[in-house]
């Protein structure tokens, strides 16, 4: 089975809007074919709407970095699945770390956010990793394995099949101290497995998973050749247009 790779840049909290809007001009016409991988900025929900009118009829696709479960009502400073979708975005991140731990998500959250997203006609990232005091204890696959059970409740082998899955450990994300690519590849393949335990081969062989902590332009080629990697979701390295581009090149 071949998964189209998927590179998804997560700008987090940065940027100003005409920062935002340099890079998509930079990058819009440089990167590859979305026949051969999807390219997706994930952007603070404040420039979604002006970089989805400039990035229109290219190949860059966007994505939110989190949303509401809701589609409307009395939440405020919250942005529903809905809105988002409307501005022409394909993606939403759900269940960052940085969510988790800054913002209190639970797993029940997320799977809330998860179901809406879906229904909304968008794909969640779903994010899960592990603490470096887990890592240490032996005991990530038994973490990730219960984040991901508990993220998917409840969904369908089809909506499953469809979306992204992204691995990052906690230890790996921000401090140049990524995973190995034997360690990553090693958990992306506890998340396939407990797909597989979920939802069978089918939907296990089908659904996207990436490694995301320290991913680099230097890195990148040699987490893309592993089996159970099919994309990065990059923090630092998705911030320059020229590092973005770079991240890109395993493309051949
Ligand atoms: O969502 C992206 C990750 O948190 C990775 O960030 P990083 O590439 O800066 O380590």
């Amino acid at each position: 089975m071949s998964r189209k790779p998927i590179i998804a840049g997560n700008w987090k909290m940065n940027k100003t809007l005409l920062e935002a809007q340099e890079f998509v001009d930079a990058v819009k016409d440089n990167i590859p074919s979305s026949e051969l991988v999807d390219t997706v900025i994930g952007a603070p929900a404040l420039f979604l709407a002006p970089m989805a009118y400039s990035s229109r009829g290219t190949d860059l696709k966007l994505s939110a970095q989190n949303s509401f479960w809701e589609n409307s009502g009395a939440f405020t400073g919250e942005n529903s699945p809905a809105a988002i979708a409307d501005l022409g975005v394909q993606y939403i991140i759900i269940g960052h770390s940085e969510r988790r731990e800054y913002f209190h998500e639970t797993d029940e959250d997320i799977n809330k956010k998860a179901k809406a997203i879906i229904a909304n006609g968008l794909t969640p990232i779903l994010c899960c990793g592990e603490t470096l005091e887990t890592f240490e204890a032996g005991k990530t696959a038994e973490w990730v394995e219960g984040q991901i059970t508990a993220g998917l409740k409840d969904l369908t082998p089809e909506q499953v099949s469809n979306l992204v899955i992204a691995y990052e450990p906690i230890w790996a994300i921000g401090t140049g101290k990524s995973a190995t690519s034997e360690i990553a590849d090693e958990t992306c393949g506890v998340v396939r497995a407990t797909v597989e335990k979920l939802y069978g081969s089918e939907v296990a062989d089908k659904v996207r998973i990436q490694y995301g902590g320290s991913v680099k332009p230097e890195n990148v080629d040699e987490y893309m050749s592993k089996e159970n990697i099919d994309g990065a979701l990059v923090g630092g390295a998705s911030l320059e247009a020229e590092s973005f581009l770079a991240l890109l090149n395993f493309v051949k």
